[in-house]
């Protein structure tokens, strides 16, 4: 008997046991008039792993017929061999680096998904997530539709096909019409590439050139990786068709403000991207300075938790004057399917990733910033490591404020029973994080960090759902997955595709 868990609980991903850590979203590239599109869409995937590592895939078109490959695993490892290009042929090309935040981790879930239209093909990648995938997913089945994915993305692949428009671009746009949430999607079709950014921008998407060829990236980063130049952010709510004819835009949303993701500042993007005009890096550091105002300490050294608090506490041992110092290493090459056969090597464990550098904590009171807290398991390991290094004193800051309400937009953050900030006050986690101080940037604090005055509550600048609840969008999905559940329904009987 065939049975598989329903869709709610098929976001299932196997992890390291021991890697509770916040993890990451997705990445798109594409790449439009440029002979042998493929390989510089591998290229500037390399650039996007860091928003994706469970698997990858890259299209192309040489204007008659598409050629995809997907697979597990990390850019580096898939897309390696010099036949890439002779296998994915063509001018023009997408790619994706995949995080699921809606489907399981199957190979039938990777992207890009293709589709043949009455038109023609069309080749789709998307970095987000739909609020209403469910619901439309539903429907769409009840009026006969064959899904060959339990991915939210292929609900735009359907909506596409059954358009009633003539043109592709207003097909694309009758489809956006349908959807809610989060989403920057790359497509190409036989005659030209299509990017497109949600109504609010909450997902970020970039406009390059490569000499004539046009670029869309998830982040800057990708296109400096190509050496193309920036042109500019696609707009909230724009779509981009670019062709032979060059770039057209359209705009087919009403207008509201942008209200892009915090997060991205905070955790995702690359500290050398530069996101909705917005220096990564620059941000980060200003949130540590922030920090540093709100939450100063009585201490020695300042200290990162590596990888991504390292920018705030740069800008933390500059407002403090503090020295900054690298008390933890971190591992680049610990996988992420290392096997604890016991408890024992689990316990070893913990040090795979972080390691204390004993001669930089001994005898210090540590000041110890991390750019986010989520579940906490990072922390308590990390103050215990310090500690155990002869740490006199360990206060940890977060270089964002405490994380109460989980992402619906393509984040992947455990449910509010598993957020720390959710469940217990400043002193209780002070207490099982096992520091001295505990303090968390303010939500105005970050919005000063970013170059406001504060947040405007009246017209948030950004969404920041996880630190106030303020969803930006209707939540569909989550309004009739208690139904769904109940029921016990499921999305696909099918177990698992290799
Ligand atoms: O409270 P937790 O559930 O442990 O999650 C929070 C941690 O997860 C993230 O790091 P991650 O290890 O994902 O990546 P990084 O190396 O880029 O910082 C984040 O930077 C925190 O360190
Ligand atoms: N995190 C993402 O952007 C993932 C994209 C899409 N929702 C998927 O699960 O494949
Ligand atoms: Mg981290």
């Amino acid at each position: 008997m065939l049975t598989s868990p329903s869709e709610l609980s098929d976001s299932f991903v196997s992890r390291d046991p021991d890697d509770d850590s916040l993890r990451l979203e997705c990445g798109v590239f594409g790449i439009y008039g440029m002979e042998d599109a493929s390989a510089v869409t591998a290229l500037g995937l390399h650039a996007l792993q860091h928003r994706g590592q469970e698997a990858c895939g890259i299209a192309s078109c040489d204007g008659r017929r598409f050629y995809t490959e997907r697979s597990h695993g990390l850019v580096s490892d898939v897309f390696t061999d010099a036949d890439l290009i002779k296998r994915l042929q063509g001018h023009a090309s997408i790619g994706h680096t995949r995080y699921s935040t809606a489907g399981g981790s199957h190979l039938r879930n990777v992207q890009p998904m293709f589709a043949d239209l009455d038109s023609g093909g069309i080749a789709i990648a998307h970095n987000g997530n739909l609020t209403n995938f469910m619901f439309l997913r539903t429907k769409l089945v009840a009026e006969g539709a064959i899904f060959q994915s339990t991915s939210d993305s292929e609900v735009i692949l359907h909506l596409i096909a059954r358009s009633r428009s003539i043109k592709i671009i207003d097909r694309f746009i009758d489809t956006l019409r349908d959807i809610e949430g989060g989403y920057a999607l790359v497509a190409i079709t036989r005659k030209g590439m299509i990017g497109a950014r949600d109504p609010l921008g909450i997902r970020p998407l970039v406009i390059g050139k490569l000499g004539h060829a046009y670029v869309l990236a998830s982040e800057t980063c990708a296109l400096d990786m190509i050496g193309a130049v920036f042109v500019r952010d696609v707009e909230h709510g724009e779509v981009v068709q670019i062709d032979e004819d060059g770039l057209k835009s359209f705009k087919p949303f009403e207008r509201k403000a942008a209200r892009p993701c915090l997060f991205e500042y905070v955790y995702f993007a690359r500290p050398d991207s530069v996101v909705n005009g917005k220096s990564i890096y620059e941000v980060r550091k200003a949130m540590g300075r922030q920090l540093a105002i709100e939450h100063p300490a009585d201490a020695d050294i300042v200290v990162p938790v590596p990888d991504s608090g390292v920018p705030a506490s740069l800008g933390f041992s500059e407002e403090s004057g503090l020295p900054f110092e690298l008390g933890i290493i971190r591992n680049h090459y610990v996988g992420r399917t290392f096997i604890q056969p016991t408890q024992n090597i689990r316990d070893l464990g913990v040090r795979k990733k972080h390691s204390p550098n004993r001669v930089v904590l001994e005898g210090k009171k540590v000041i110890l910033i991390d750019d986010s807290i989520v579940r906490g398991t990072t922390s308590v390991k990390i103050v215990r490591m310090v500690r155990a290094a002869g740490a006199k004193e360990v206060h940890l800051r977060s270089a964002s404020p405490p994380i109460l309400w989980p992402d619906y937009y393509g984040i992947d953050m455990p449910d509010r029973a598993k957020l720390l900030a959710a469940q217990h006050s400043i002193e209780e986690m002070r207490q099982m994080l096992e520091c001295d101080s505990l303090g968390f940037l303010s939500v105005d604090g970050l919005y000063k960090a970013m170059g406001h005055d504060g947040r405007n509550n009246d017209q948030p600048q950004y969404t920041d759902h996880y630190f106030t609840g303020d969803y930006p969008t209707r939540l569909t999905d989550k309004e009739i997955a208690a139904e769904a559940e109940a029921s016990g329904q499921q999305l696909s009987l099918l177990a698992n595709t290799h």
